[in-house]
């Protein structure tokens, strides 16, 4: 048996496939419509639905599991298709304790949304880019408008419901300039978690309409790096600005997803989140039709390994092909990683980042390095002493009070 089967595994709902209301300039996801060419629907089945709950409780090892209900966007769906999901979570639960995560643009959140979040403990996490002018700059509408004060309206419901909420900001080539603006905003925002997702894209050269253009890392055709992706450096410097705020004052008070992930692994725990772990493979990817895929990030017919509805889950991750991808997250790395001086918080990150040369001409860099071993060579002292006292069961908050060269 797989040791990571042991502990778990993630299975990432897209029950609505691609299908969004919005049009954010940098989506990753829209064009996974062009892989369903005919499709009438995007719509999971109550079939699909009942099947993938039936599977993923009774496959997962622990007591506990996750359910992550995400897209294109979630809420198009409509409450009542989440209020079946919750019955089939009661018919299948077999007393395992049952938790449910929502990721949602917000724009279409009202009362009732927010009430049944509240009602049945979901967690929400809600993108939203910085303050308005750079939130705009990307995450707009069909009609190409600003979508933040609906999001903001959105916000304002959860917090009126006293819904658990979490942010997620994507970091691109514009709000990578203004950290402190960013980080500020998302405080007085009332996110307690923050999650930054850098963005690195390639966009294909030559490709026919029903090509997806958004490509994979060891695609070797033509291309270009897609204009919304923020640059290594400025990542960096976007990531230590806002540490250098958050250890001065907010250390306990805000949390800062990869400021949590840094600190695990310095003192020797697991990370997190995947992106800083050694190994992945375990968090897949179920389209609204059943199809699963390796990981959300490896949505391509290439990374399809089976379907929900004729394979067990188990069965698919532990497919040869699904575990290389899961070994090769160390496996592939350049020598340039594995001597590394913060290997051991960066862990080369995300594969799918990974479309760029070392020095030395080796394929499988990180296209993000530089900015990681500016943010992480800058953190490195503060992140003993941090883990220093959690080892002596005091508070890492003790950093606010300290001064570290
Ligand atoms: C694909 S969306 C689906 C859920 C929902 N529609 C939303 O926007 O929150 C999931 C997350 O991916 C982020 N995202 C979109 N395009 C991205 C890209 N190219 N790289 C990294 N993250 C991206 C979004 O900002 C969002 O936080
Ligand atoms: S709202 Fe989410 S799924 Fe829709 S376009 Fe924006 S990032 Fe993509
Ligand atoms: S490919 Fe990236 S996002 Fe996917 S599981 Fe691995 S580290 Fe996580
Ligand atoms: S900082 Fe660069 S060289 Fe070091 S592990 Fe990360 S990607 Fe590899």
């Amino acid at each position: 048996m797989n040791t990571r089967l042991l502990s778990g595994f993630n299975l990432l709902a897209k029950p609505t496939g691609a299908v969004c209301n919005l049009d954010c300039a940098y989506c990753y996801y829209l064009e996974k419509e062009k892989m369903y060419p005919g499709a009438s629907s995007f719509r999971m089945s109550d079939e699909t639905l009942e099947t993938f709950t039936r599977k993923y409780i009774h496959e997962q090892p622990g007591a506990e599991v996750t359910f992550v209900w995400q897209g294109g966007e979630p809420t198009l769906l409509g409450l009542d298709f989440f209020k079946n999901a919750l019955l089939l979570q009661k018919k299948y639960g077999s007393g395992k304790i049952i938790h449910n995560s929502f990721q949602t643009n917000g724009v279409l959140l009202n009362d009732e949304w927010c009430k049944f979040f509240k009602d049945y403990n979901f967690l929400v996490g809600i993108s939203i880019d910085g303050p308005e002018k750079l939130h705009d700059v990307y995450r707009i509408n069909k009609g190409s408008q600003g979508t933040f004060a609906k999001v903001m309206r959105g916000i304002e419901l959860l917090k009126k419901h006293q819904v658990e909420f979490n942010t997620l900001t994507v970091v691109n080539n514009v709000n990578a300039k203004k950290p402190l603006e960013v980080y500020t905003f998302l405080k007085q925002v009332g996110s307690g978690y923050m999650q930054f997702i850098p963005i690195a894209e390639r966009i294909a050269g030559n490709c026919s309409p029903s090509d997806l253009t958004l490509i994979l890392p060891e695609y070797e055709g033509q291309s270009e790096l897609a204009p919304w992706s923020v640059n290594p450096l400025e990542y960096g410097k976007f990531l230590v600005a806002i540490f250098n705020e958050w250890v001065k004052r907010d250390v306990g008070r805000y949390f800062v997803q990869i400021f949590d992930a840094t600190l695990a692994n310095e003192a020797g725990m697991p990370a997190g989140v995947c992106v800083f772990n050694e190994r992945c493979g375990d968090a897949l990817a179920v389209e609204h039709n059943g199809d699963v895929f390796s990981c959300d990030h490896f949505v391509y017919p290439e990374y399809k390994i089976g379907n929900i509805n004729n394979t067990s889950l188990k069965k698919m991750l532990l497919l040869p092909e699904q575990q290389k991808f899961g070994n090769d997250k160390y496996d592939s790395l350049p020598r340039q990683c594995k001597e590394c001086d913060v290997y051991r918080y960066c862990r080369g990150e995300c594969p799918k980042n990974r479309f760029t040369n070392t020095k030395m001409g080796e394929a499988g860099l990180n296209y993000l390095c530089d900015g990681y071993k500016l943010f992480f060579r800058h953190v490195k002292p503060h992140m003993k002493f941090m883990a220093n006292e959690l080892a002596h069961e005091r508070s890492p908050a003790n950093i606010m009070y300290q001064r570290i060269r």
